[in-house]
């Protein structure tokens, strides 16, 4: 996988150790439920067919019981709701990395600098380790979902019962003074995942959850960087930027600049 996109044929033969025609048989039956892809050059795993990989991999660990409806297709990831062998309900995010954004790219570089020929799936594992990585460091000190598990490209994380303040309207929800609360409660999650070492890069009224309980939790963190990064300074003042700006709207009113010095501040 690592290696090459397009696996010819008879390496396939090779490492399947069966007869050419049964490895013929069963690729043409993972073909067709489109598990793999074909071309000249041989077959490729399709995000399908990883997906299925992942899947397998969970569920013979005795992590994952069932698979439930989709809670959202992101511009980077499929999210879906999971029974846990516990019973316990989770969901279980697909990173898709490449799938359309590629400007996004140029983030990953951090992480991924010094490796090349690097293949949509193996980006895709890649950011996937990385966001389940940084939820490890995070969690339980930042409102974010709880790390469970990890495989390939996929990642199992605690259920937030909840929706994403860009649907919300406050105002229906709580008091003004509530509103304000809650705001400087975002600004000192900002300020502890600094303090842990990381700056989200993607904050926004999309990304972060409102529970029943009118609690919160800021989801979504693969694109996230180190406050050593060199840019740094302009994803935080990004991130601050836009939960000010969303705030704005309930006439909460903030300095950006302040709030920069507040969470890099000791
Ligand atoms: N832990 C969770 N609990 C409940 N719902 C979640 C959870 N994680 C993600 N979701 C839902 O799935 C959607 C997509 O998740 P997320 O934002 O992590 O993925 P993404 O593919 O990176 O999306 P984006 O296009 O915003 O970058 C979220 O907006 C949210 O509605
Ligand atoms: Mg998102
Ligand atoms: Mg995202």
């Amino acid at each position: 996988m690592r290696h090459h996109e397009w696996v010819p044929i008879d390496e396939i033969v090779k490492k399947a150790k069966m007869p050419e025609k049964d490895v013929l048989y069963r690729l043409k039956r993972l073909n067709k439920f489109e598990f793999v892809v074909r071309s000249i050059y041989g077959y490729a795993v399709s995000f399908g067919g990883y997906d299925a990989l992942a899947i397998d991999a969970l569920y013979k660990k005795g992590i994952l019981k069932a698979i439930g409806n989709k809670l959202g297709v992101g511009k980077e990831g499929d999210v879906y709701n999971v029974l846990l062998s516990d019973d316990r309900e989770a969901v279980l995010k697909f990173h898709k990395h490449g799938r359309t954004c590629f400007t996004r790219g140029k983030r990953y570089r951090e992480f991924v600098s010094n490796k090349h020929h690097i293949s949509w799936l193996y980006m895709s594992r890649l950011t996937a380790e990385r966001e389940f990585e940084i939820l490890n460091e995070l969690f339980p000190t930042v409102k974010v979902p709880e790390p469970i598990a990890q495989n390939r490209h996929a990642i199992i994380m605690g259920k937030i019962t909840g929706e994403e303040l860009k649907v919300l309207d406050l105002e229906k929800l709580m008091s003004k003074e509530e509103i304000e609360e809650l705001f400087n409660k975002i600004i000192e999650e900002i300020k502890k995942a600094y303090k842990i070492g990381y700056i989200h890069g993607d904050l926004s009224e999309f990304n972060i959850l409102l529970d029943e309980n009118l609690d919160f939790v800021i989801i979504d963190w693969p694109q996230a960087i180190t406050k050593g990064h060199p840019d740094a300074e302009f994803y935080l003042k990004r991130d601050i930027n836009n939960i000010v700006r969303y705030f704005k709207k309930y006439k909460i009113k903030a300095d950006p600049d302040e709030i920069y010095k507040y969470v890099v501040g000791e």
